[in-house]
């Protein structure tokens, strides 16, 4: 029976994929990694995806990752904002993808060593969001 037939398109294949069983990068950093680094649980993922799409974030289809676009006033506002950010992810060791050109910067974040979503990520957006509101 093809997977289709199971009923495993759509969200319940990648979230299977998604838990510590199938990632075993995840499962073995477990033990290593904070509170924060934890799965969302089904009922916390909707929660914060709700809060975090209500102020511009937006889930990425071919990944199991959150993504939004900032524009700044200059260059140097936007450069600014970049460094507030790339500081508060050395101390959570935890980094975005990000791309810069002059005034914009887009950003994704996903937890690489699990292949997901996980609170580093929610906890690194929230603090994303507070930095640019506060350039
Ligand atoms: C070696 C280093 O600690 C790891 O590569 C860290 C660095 N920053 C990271 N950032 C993100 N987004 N995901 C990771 O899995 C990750 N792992």
């Amino acid at each position: 029976m093809s997977a289709a037939a199971l009923g495993l398109r759509g969200r319940l294949l990648p979230a299977l994929l998604r838990s510590p069983w199938f990632a075993p990068g995840c499962r073995r950093s477990l033990s290593a990694m904070s509170a924060e680094s934890h799965w969302l649980t089904a009922e916390e993922r909707n929660q914060v995806i709700h809060d975090l799409k209500a102020s511009g974030w937006s889930e990425l289809n071919e990944r199991d990752a959150i993504y939004k676009e900032f524009c700044f006033k200059n260059f140097n506002q936007a450069f600014g904002f970049m460094s507030r950010v790339a500081l508060q992810a050395e101390k959570m060791n935890h980094h975005p993808e990000w791309f810069n050109v002059y005034n914009k910067v887009q950003i994704t974040l996903i937890s690489h060593d699990c292949g997901g979503l996980t609170k580093r990520d929610i906890k690194l957006a929230q603090f994303i969001d507070k930095a640019a509101a506060s350039v």
